[in-house]
């Protein structure tokens, strides 16, 4: 019925779609599929450090991307996990809608 195609239409409304630089990023770290919510995009990129060892062992909130396709695409070489603006940034630069 209408609220059945309604849900299903804000089921994908939230649904955004990596450029190919991040998506090959987010394969890299197990993500299937080219459409994601950004929940998904942060847990992937999270398993993608983790998998990549980028984390200091000792100031686990300190990522060290550079000479990782990750730093190109932040255009860092580090950041903290407890700043998380460069990484919005580089989202806004690197995700479109998928719900066009
Ligand atoms: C709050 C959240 C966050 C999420 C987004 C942002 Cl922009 C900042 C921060 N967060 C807090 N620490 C981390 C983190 C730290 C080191 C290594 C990997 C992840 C994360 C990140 C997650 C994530 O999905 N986090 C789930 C729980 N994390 C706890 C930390 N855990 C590890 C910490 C290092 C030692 C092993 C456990 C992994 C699971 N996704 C991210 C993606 C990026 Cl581009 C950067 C950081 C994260």
């Amino acid at each position: 019925a209408a609220e059945n195609a309604c849900r299903i239409t804000l089921g994908q409304a939230n649904q955004v779609r990596p450029k190919l630089p991040l998506l090959k990023i987010l394969q890299a770290a197990g993500a299937q599929g080219e459409t994601f919510t950004l929940k998904e995009v942060m847990h992937h990129l999270g398993q993608y450090i983790m998998v990549k060892q980028l984390y200091d062992k000792r100031q686990q909130h300190m990522v060290y991307c550079g000479g990782d396709q990750l730093g190109e695409l932040l255009g860092l070489e580090s950041f903290s996990v407890k700043d998380p603006s460069p990484v919005y940034e580089m989202l806004k630069r690197n995700l479109t809608s998928a719900a066009m």
